[in-house]
């Protein structure tokens, strides 16, 4: 068995980006950038117009009120070239390229018409309600540094510098082997004697996607060590990553590490000092990582936390460090001492950063889970009262 920073190790160590690919702009949005962005434009392209108004020179304006021949129009996408002329204005809209000559554009709301003649009343001097050719980026300009991953406010950033191909790393392919002769499909129990719901490898599934994972396939096994050998075989061959649940433990029927055994895996540890999850293991099969997550339901969903959701990260090119980041919070009970293994306790977030520990701490308690905003981590021997400060992982 080792430490829960010694397991944290050996993950970042094999957390490392797999290989770039380019990908559309329709299908950017989540992925991780392997190379920063540009922008291939500057925006805007000209002097714009902020408003729908009159585009006028200051020297026109000196008294008020002014009347001023309105010489055309200005929508945007139009080209302008004509330069404003003494004595005339033009109607502008929001967007549209002002003309050479016009210092501001007067809003609408502060101008009358009559027949071809604008009559500015009013205006206010310190908004020319001009935005500037280039004022928010220049061709050449970096929108967006190379690891992060774009979410929809990036991905603005990146369409409005009218970039189209973005080179990101791939997704880590993820396999997920339930295993147990007691699992069913969820919606199949009811009326299935003797099961349980596969309720692990769906959270599992699902806690990839969000850390970047595709999903390439997901199934649960019978404990018929044949069977799982020949699973075992197939998600190593199509998967960068193999997640395997149950079966980790020392029961009669746990195969989880077996099946891989014929296809040569190479341990790099089994069981780790952290409750819940002591049987969490990690190893390697020709250019997959498998890792084996414990049966039970909240044990198998905090170690794919701690665990995968780094590996994933780190593979996916982000920052696998990003996902042991944790915040200080204040305890609203006491917790008693943590014994020889780090424990992670699952924990709802009150106010003012102040933690509640929820009340079933039991590693099968699936609806528990529902509340679990956090993990506590209390490491091996600490014990803390009420009011003391903890570091806490969002769960
Ligand atoms: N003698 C010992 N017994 C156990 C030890 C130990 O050290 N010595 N460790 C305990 C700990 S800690 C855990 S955690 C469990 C983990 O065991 P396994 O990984 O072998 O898990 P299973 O036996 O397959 O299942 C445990 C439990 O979880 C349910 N389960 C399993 N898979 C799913 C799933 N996909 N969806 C929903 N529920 C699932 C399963 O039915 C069992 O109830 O071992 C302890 N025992
Ligand atoms: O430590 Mo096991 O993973 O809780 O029940």
């Amino acid at each position: 068995m080792i430490g829960f920073e010694e397991a944290c190790d050996i993950i970042l160590s094999r957390a490392r980006p797999l290989s770039a690919e380019m990908v559309d702009l329709a299908h950017v949005h989540g992925r991780v950038l392997a190379q920063s962005v540009t922008a291939a434009v500057e925006y805007p392209p000209a002097d714009v117009s902020a408003m729908d108004g009159y585009a006028v020179a200051d020297a026109d304006l000196a008294t008020l009120p002014a009347r001023l021949l309105v010489d055309g129009k200005v929508f945007p996408g139009a080209s302008n070239e004509t330069p404003l002329k003494v004595g005339s204005c033009r109607r502008i809209f929001t967007g549209g390229f002002v003309p050479a000559g016009a210092d501001r554009v007067v809003m609408q709301e502060n101008v009358e018409t009559d027949g071809d003649f604008a009559i500015v009343s009013e205006f206010s001097p310190g908004s020319r309600n001009i935005r500037k050719q280039g004022f928010d980026f220049r061709r050449g300009d970096t929108l967006l540094r190379a690891n992060i991953r774009l979410d929809h406010r990036a991905v603005v950033a990146a369409a409005g510098g009218d970039v189209s191909q973005f080179s990101c790393w791939r997704r880590p392919r993820l396999a997920v082997l339930a295993t147990g002769d007691e699992l069913t499909e969820p919606g199949t129990a009811s009326t299935t004697p003797d099961t349980i719901p596969d309720s692990v490898s769906f959270g599992v599934a699902a806690l990839a996607e969000h850390y970047g994972a595709s999903i390439v396939s997901r199934c649960s096994l019978r404990d018929d060590l044949p069977q799982m050998e020949r699973a075992a075989g197939k998600a190593s061959n199509t998967a960068d990553v193999v997640v395997v649940t149950g079966g980790a433990s020392v029961g009669e029927r746990d195969f989880a590490k077996m099946m891989f055994e014929p296809h040569g895996l190479e341990l790099f540890f089994s069981k780790v000092a952290m409750k819940p999850g002591k049987p969490v293991w990690f190893g390697r099969v020709g250019n997959a990582l498998v890792i084996g997550l414990p049966g039970n339901p909240v044990s198998a969903m905090v170690t794919a936390r701690l665990l995968l959701a780094p590996l994933l990260l780190g593979l996916g090119g982000s920052d696998p460090q990003e996902a042991l980041d944790s915040i200080e919070c204040e305890l609203n009970h006491d917790l008693s001492s943590s014994g020889e293994r780090d424990v992670f306790h699952r924990a709802k977030l009150a106010h003012d950063r102040r933690v509640d520990i929820i009340s079933s701490q039991d590693s099968a308690a699936q609806r528990a889970l529902v509340d679990a905003d956090l993990l506590l981590r209390a490491p091996a021997g600490s014990s803390f009262a009420k009011g003391e400060k903890i570091q806490a992982i969002n769960f």
